[in-house]
């Protein structure tokens, strides 16, 4: 802690605790990833604690709410914030590094669970990491972005510490089922690779509807346009966004002027969509020049080698945006799911291709000491497929494939992405259900378990019981696991391999070969989890679904 304002100096500042105030979680939230680092920074010192004290009924002093007190950042938690422990109470202060000494504005206590949030103020020592100049006017205040003020490659570091907390805190497994976690892998582009944006804007306070004006909302200015002012739910205002592409950034300038010309016509608030689309143009002689010419405002010329690539902003959620990874079209309603960083995706999907088939006898022999090797694989089921990202770009390593979705409309565009990128029409189906019943349709004869990769790649809030259930009745060789949310990969990994709770069901059937993470999100907390998931060497099965050697390495025994 800094010299300027102790914790047991100026009284003023400080109050008793009155009110219990505890904090709820659900899984996989935020609010559970910081409470499980809390917890774990606490716990050393509860123990010296619970010795020196004991017996002793000590009453905690904090600092009164809006206080300001300097702090010195001991860790970043996995939720991007740093962690400062002071007198047994643990300060939660976002935009600050290990080492910084901050002045934070406390503003709530959980004094139940030790902890305390407060704001940012400002840097009073700047901490080894906090080297970089953040290119975005708003850092700091935005809740967009947590990390522009640290170096990308201490980023990268941070982001695999993320998925091993995350597998310590949430997959309930021993440490011996969790392999090393590799090095994260970071993006081609660390700014501009936003393909997606939604700036906001609300409804004027109180909904000022004018009787005069057939009870119409008026609005005495144009409102703040774009992302929500850290910690409160208001929006603040933004021009513009420097992790957006080229293309985003300028769809953005021309979105907000469009709004505040015309917001009059708006009866409410409303979310703006910026998507980005790609036009793939062959390149002809002289092209790029002629191209830059006539490039016109609203539009990117990127010269590609072979071809150009024209990139415009699509703000209606209907149209259709296009992009490519590699060399495959992907077509998506412009509203839906897309993955929103397109450098990383060629990178990821190598990656998977590298890793989604049978690994070698050689690593099977170092790993678990058996140099057995399950049948090749012929066969990808892609859960969560929306509009195919993963059954195209990876089709041509299968001889069929199956993909499914909940949304039907993700499920039209997979099927039309399939025949835009001429895959086999035999060999490629997609179906529109819930995954909890994929399984229940999959024909076990086209899909032999044993010849089958399950490719995962839900939502944040993760898999359902029911879906881990069937998954591990069907059993399939390989299972990759793709998450936005490595928290509630964890857990729903720990099943995979351990079981699901109270369940009679299979245990030990997978182990998990690899681990890492992909940076699909610089400059803020989030990463990318890619498992790579195995049948134990004893639960191998033969190509007509009877296990092979079912007494070597079950871990049920
Ligand atoms: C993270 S996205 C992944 C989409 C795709 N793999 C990609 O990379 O573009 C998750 C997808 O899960 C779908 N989804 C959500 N709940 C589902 C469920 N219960 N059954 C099947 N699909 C579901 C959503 O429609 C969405 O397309």
């Amino acid at each position: 802690m800094a010299q300027k304002r102790q914790f047991n100096e100026g009284k003023r500042h400080f109050k008793k605790s009155k009110k219990q105030k505890t904090s709820t979680a659900s899984e996989g939230s935020n609010e559970e990833v910081l409470l499980a680092d809390i917890r774990n920074l606490l716990k050393d010192v509860k123990i010296s604690d619970d010795e020196a004290t004991a017996g002793d009924e000590a009453v905690k002093q904090l600092p009164e709410i809006h206080a300001e007190v300097d702090l010195t950042i001991s860790e970043l938690s996995s939720t991007g914030d740093g962690l400062a422990l002071e007198n047994g109470q643990v300060y939660v202060v976002p935009f600050a590094t290990p080492g910084d000494v901050v002045t934070a504005r406390v503003y709530k206590h959980f004094e139940e669970e030790s902890y305390s949030l407060a704001d940012f103020v400002k840097v009073v020592k700047a901490g080894e990491h906090r080297t970089e100049e953040p290119k975005c006017q708003y850092f700091t205040k935005c809740s967009g972005c947590q990390f522009q003020h640290m170096p990308y490659s201490y980023q990268l570091i941070h982001k695999r510490s993320i998925v091993e907390k995350a597998y310590r805190n949430f997959s309930k497994l021993p440490a011996s089922d969790v392999p090393t976690v590799g090095d994260t892998i970071g993006s081609p582009l660390q700014y501009g690779y936003r393909t997606k944006l939604t700036p906001h804007f609300d409804a004027p306070p109180g909904g000022r509807r004018d009787k005069r004006n057939g009870h119409k909302v008026t609005w005495p200015e144009v409102p703040p346009i774009g992302f929500m002012l850290k910690g409160t739910r208001k929006t603040m205002d933004i021009e513009d966004c420097p992790i957006g592409t080229e293309a985003v950034r300028i769809g953005m300038k021309r979105e907000r002027k469009r709004v505040a010309e015309n917001i009059d016509s708006y009866q409410k608030g409303a979310t703006l969509l910026l998507r980005e689309n790609t036009e793939r143009i062959e390149k002809v002689a002289g092209m790029i020049e002629e191209d830059k010419e006539t490039e016109s405002k609203d539009e990117v010329i990127e010269d590609r080698d072979s071809f150009v690539h024209r990139k415009t902003c699509i703000t209606d959620h209907k149209a259709v945006s296009t992009e490519y990874i590699d060399d495959y079209r992907l077509d998506n309603p412009a509203g839906a799911f897309f993955q929103n960083n397109n450098s990383i995706l060629p990178v990821v999907t190598q990656y998977i291709r590298d890793h989604i088939l049978e690994d070698s006898p050689e690593a099977r022999e170092a790993v678990n000491g058996s140099s057995e090797t399950s049948p090749k694989i012929k066969n990808m089921i892609d859960a969560y497929c929306g509009s195919g990202f993963f059954t195209i770009t990876l089709s041509s390593m299968f001889n069929n494939s199956i993909g499914i979705d909940i949304s039907g409309q993700s499920i039209d565009f997979a099927s039309k992405n399939a025949k835009l990128n001429k895959l086999p029409e035999e060999g490629t189906h997609f179906i529109a259900a819930d995954a909890n019943h994929l399984f229940a349709s999959v024909d076990t004869k086209k899909f032999p378990p044993a010849e089958t990769v399950v490719v995962i790649d839900p939502p944040r809030k993760g898999c359902d019981e029911g879906f881990i259930r069937q998954l591990l009745s069907y059993g399939p060789a390989r299972i990759c696991y793709v998450s936005c949310n490595v928290h509630t990969q964890a857990r729903d990994v720990g099943w995979i391999v351990g079981g699901l709770p109270g369940d009679e069901g299979p245990k030990g059937q997978y182990e998990i070969e690899s681990l890492r993470g992909f940076d699909f999100f610089p400059q803020t907390s989030h990463v990318e989890g890619v498992a790579i998931l195995r049948k134990t060497a004893g639960q191998v099965e033969s190509g007509d679904g009877t296990v092979a050697n079912d007494q070597e390495g079950d871990k049920t025994e």
